[in-house]
């Protein structure tokens, strides 16, 4: 799918650029990353605002309706005009891996029909940002891992982290699982403001946590997050993750197009 990986692709999806955004873990905050990624790159570009697109192959712990599934949160807070159910094919409202929300909803879920179900929005978009459940080694379907669905996309992947104690064994190992599987690592983005997050006051390890990340692994670290950032404005939230990321890897990894103007990235 994308050039900027080492992968080989066998989804039957349109070649794109794109970028997967998992995490060490579920509520790490995955979701505020994307929007946020989202609204960066389409504030950039806003003559070619359809050009920066957003997919959650398959959510769970959630009903559609109330706003609180991650494909209503992506669409609000990145400010997308598609409906939340062309963002997310498939909502399962059991809390758990999607495999097994799946198994409890009666519904048999493979990898090739969780990637058909992406096919329209591929066509749509130029570049896609896609949002994993939980961390990469979360069950999907009966067979496979999120991470299996990373390889076949051929998407770089940018791991998304706790800032505080215990980060660093967690990232290092989710590297050391993709980096098995062949998954090319475009960086990594440490949040503040996870839902579990420790108080960072409290918390020495936070100051050395990105160092050590980069040493160990050799992967950039993007930055930090602050807590407390807007799902509701998509401007507000582009502007405060540009202050907080280096996104010169995200740029890298994501190239667009020159627009008509002949306005590249800024
Ligand atoms: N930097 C932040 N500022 C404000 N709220 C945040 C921040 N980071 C995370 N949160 C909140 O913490 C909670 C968990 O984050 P989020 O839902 O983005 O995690 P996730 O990794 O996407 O989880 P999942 O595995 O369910 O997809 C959410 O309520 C989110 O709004
Ligand atoms: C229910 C959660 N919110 C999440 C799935 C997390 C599964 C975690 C399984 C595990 O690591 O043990 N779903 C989702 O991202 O749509
Ligand atoms: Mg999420």
């Amino acid at each position: 799918m994308s050039s900027n990986s080492g992968s080989t692709s066998n989804a039957p999806l349109p070649h794109q650029n794109g970028l997967f955004i998992t995490g060490t873990d579920t509520g790490v905050g995955k979701t505020i990353v994307t929007a946020a990624l989202a609204a960066v790159l389409r504030a950039e570009r806003p003559g070619l605002s359809k050009e920066v697109g957003v997919w959650k192959p398959v959510q769970s712990g959630e009903r559609m309706g109330a706003g609180r599934t991650d494909a209503e949160r992506l669409v609000q807070a990145a400010g997308l005009t598609d409906a939340p159910e062309e963002l997310c094919a498939y909502t399962f409202e059991a809390p758990l891996a999607p495999a097994v929300a799946a198994r409890l909803a009666g519904v048999r879920l493979t990898i090739e029909a969780v990637i058909a179900s992406a096919i329209p929005l591929f066509q749509r978009y130029g570049t896609m940002l896609v949002e994993g459940a939980g961390g990469a080694a979360v069950p999907l379907t009966e067979k496979e891992l999120v991470a299996d669905l990373i390889v076949k996309l051929g998407m770089p992947a940018l791991i998304v982290a706790r800032s505080g104690l215990g980060t660093v064994n967690h990232t290092l190992l989710t590297i050391d699982k993709l980096r098995s599987m062949g998954v090319t690592i475009a960086g990594v983005v440490l949040n503040d403001g996870a839902a579990t997050a420790t108080s960072s006051c409290d918390d020495p390890s936070v100051n050395g946590n990105a160092a050590l990340i980069e040493q160990y692994s050799g992967i950039p670290v993007w930055g930090t997050l602050p807590r407390g950032l807007p799902e509701h404005s998509p401007a507000q939230l582009a502007e405060r993750t540009r202050k907080a990321l280096d996104l010169s890897a995200l740029k890298a990894a994501l190239p667009m197009a020159p627009a008509a103007g002949g306005a590249d990235w800024s």
